[in-house]
């Protein structure tokens, strides 16, 4: 090892893991060290940090959960541990108290590249550590090796009409993986509780690796794309998975997926598709299973799908206005989607209540990489209009845009164009984030999910007689 990038990795490894508190030591020995490794020697501090918490803290209460909470979503709620990020409803999303412009700053990046590579932000979702450039491409290395499908995979895919939405292709695949998966193996011989996170760690690993030949195959059968090309071990994952999509000569699309996968990587635990695999996996589902029924969560229209949904609804204002679209037609157009009993697609969101960083980090992209183009304009100009009318209208909390609002134009600009495919890219994101706290749950020994439901008549008993 060099001598900076050996500087670089004692910088880096006496970095503490971020929200959880551990005050920590280690140093990077001479040679690279592995993921798994670090992983090991941060959990036994992990469970004892876990454990003090719990000792001092654990009979206080966060506040009271009342009776709307329940009818409404669990909004607020304080339900879920989740290590990966956490989210301030003004700030936006922390990954592992970084924000999106700190990840941008200084994690490691591809060579001529100047947007952060995923490898070294699941490390950091993992550890709360930022990689030495040595360990993120010995990431991408790994997952290049391990990316190869079952061929049974392959052909599940390859049955699939066209006409399936590209989400439950997705769902199916993930799922199907679950025949190799090493947790269930390691389960069914016996494993101790406290090794779980051993398998669950190399499920997760070949879980992310997998995703770019998934959504790959998919993209290329539903729009009739062509053969699927091999993954290339000498590229990071987000060359891959372009390249897998026809697009690895575009430079800039590459740097956008590596942008893209990290701001969609992790958003807390209480948003459905974390939530969702929190909650599967605790029943010690493996982690394809788990993320299989997160997928199917992200192909909400109300959650993951607001991307395709945000297209759909921006060519139809095409179609109806035509291409000189005045501020006067779009507030019409907005108007006229509330008055429908519809969602403004990309506005609004459950915990944000200002403008979503990453739709801001998109921005940036995009007036970087592509400050022409029509529908980019399009998109800021609604920006300046739809909020008013949301706040006139009176309803939703946040009349802001979230991350669905702007990824979708990005890729058309590209060339990806087929709008259903766009929460498969969010999907293959999310895994970051599902995965690196399935490994945490699985290692501090989280207990299998189960509160409490009340009927409507149980409410009313309970409170019958209470003021
Ligand atoms: C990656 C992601 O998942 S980000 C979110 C992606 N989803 C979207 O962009 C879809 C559009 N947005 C929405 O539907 C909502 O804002 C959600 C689902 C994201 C959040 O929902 P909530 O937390 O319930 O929002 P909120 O408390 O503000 O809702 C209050 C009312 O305002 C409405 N509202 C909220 N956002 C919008 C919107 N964008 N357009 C129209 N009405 C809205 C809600 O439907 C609700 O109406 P109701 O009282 O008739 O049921
Ligand atoms: O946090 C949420 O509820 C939804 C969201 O933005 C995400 O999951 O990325």
């Amino acid at each position: 090892m060099q001598a900076s990038a050996l500087r670089s990795a004692l910088r880096n490894s006496r970095q503490p893991i971020a929200q959880a508190g551990v005050a920590r030591r280690a140093y990077a020995t001479a040679k690279t060290q592995t993921l798994k490794e670090r992983l090991a020697e941060l959990i036994p501090a992990e469970i004892e940090n876990v454990k003090a918490v719990r000792k001092e803290h654990g009979a206080k209460a966060f506040g009271q959960v009342t009776v709307d909470q329940v009818y409404g979503g669990m909004r607020g709620l304080p339900a879920l541990l989740w290590d990966g990020s956490v989210l301030d409803a003004e700030e936006g999303i922390r990954f592992r108290g970084k924000t999106i412009p700190d990840c941008q700053a200084q994690l490691p990046k591809a060579p001529g590249g100047s947007e952060p590579l995923p490898e070294a932000l699941f490390w950091l979702l993992l550890t709360g550590e930022v990689p030495t450039p040595e360990q993120t491409q010995a990431l991408s290395k790994e997952w290049a090796a391990r990316a190869q499908l079952p061929e049974f995979v392959e052909e599940i895919l390859d049955r699939c009409p066209p006409t399936l939405h590209p989400m439950t292709q997705f769902s199916m695949a993930v799922t199907a993986l679950n025949h190799d998966s090493a947790f269930a193996k390691a389960y069914q011989q016996g494993i101790s509780k406290k090794d779980y996170w051993g398998p669950t760690f190399e499920d997760s690993m070949d879980l992310i690796a997998k995703l770019p030949n998934i959504a790959g195959r998919i993209y290329r059968n539903v729009f009739g794309k062509g053969k699927l090309p091999a993954i290339d071990p000498s590229k990071d994952y987000s060359a891959n998975l372009a390249t897998l999509l026809g697009f690895g000569d575009n430079e800039a699309f590459v740097e956008l997926l590596r942008l893209y996968v990290v701001i969609h990587s992790d958003h807390e635990g209480g948003n459905v598709s974390a939530h969702t695999g929190k909650l599967v996996g605790s029943a010690l589902s493996d982690p394809f299973l788990a993320f299989g029924a997160s997928l199917n969560g992200l192909a909400g229209p109300l959650h993951g799908l607001a991307n395709q949904e945000v297209l759909i609804w921006l060519r139809k204002m095409k179609a109806q206005i035509g291409d000189d679209i005045s501020d006067e037609k779009i507030k019409e157009y907005v108007w006229a989607t509330l008055k429908g009993g519809q969602v403004i697609p990309g506005y609004g969101h459950a915990v944000l209540r200002k403008t979503d960083p990453r739709y801001t980090a998109q921005r940036e992209f995009a007036l970087k990489h592509l400050p022409d183009d029509p529908l980019f304009k399009l998109v800021g100009q609604i920006y300046k209009i739809a909020p008013d009318v949301l706040l006139e209208a009176g309803k939703a909390k946040n009349p802001w845009p979230n991350v669905d609002a702007h990824s979708g134009v990005l890729l058309t600009y590209y060339g990806l164009d087929q709008m259903n495919f766009y929460t498969v890219l969010f999907g293959v994101s999310r895994a970051f984030g599902v995965a690196a706290q399935l490994i945490w749950d699985r290692a501090l020994g989280a207990p299998l999910e189960r509160p409490k439901s009340y009927s409507t008549e149980a409410i009313k008993k309970i409170f019958a007689n209470k003021p």
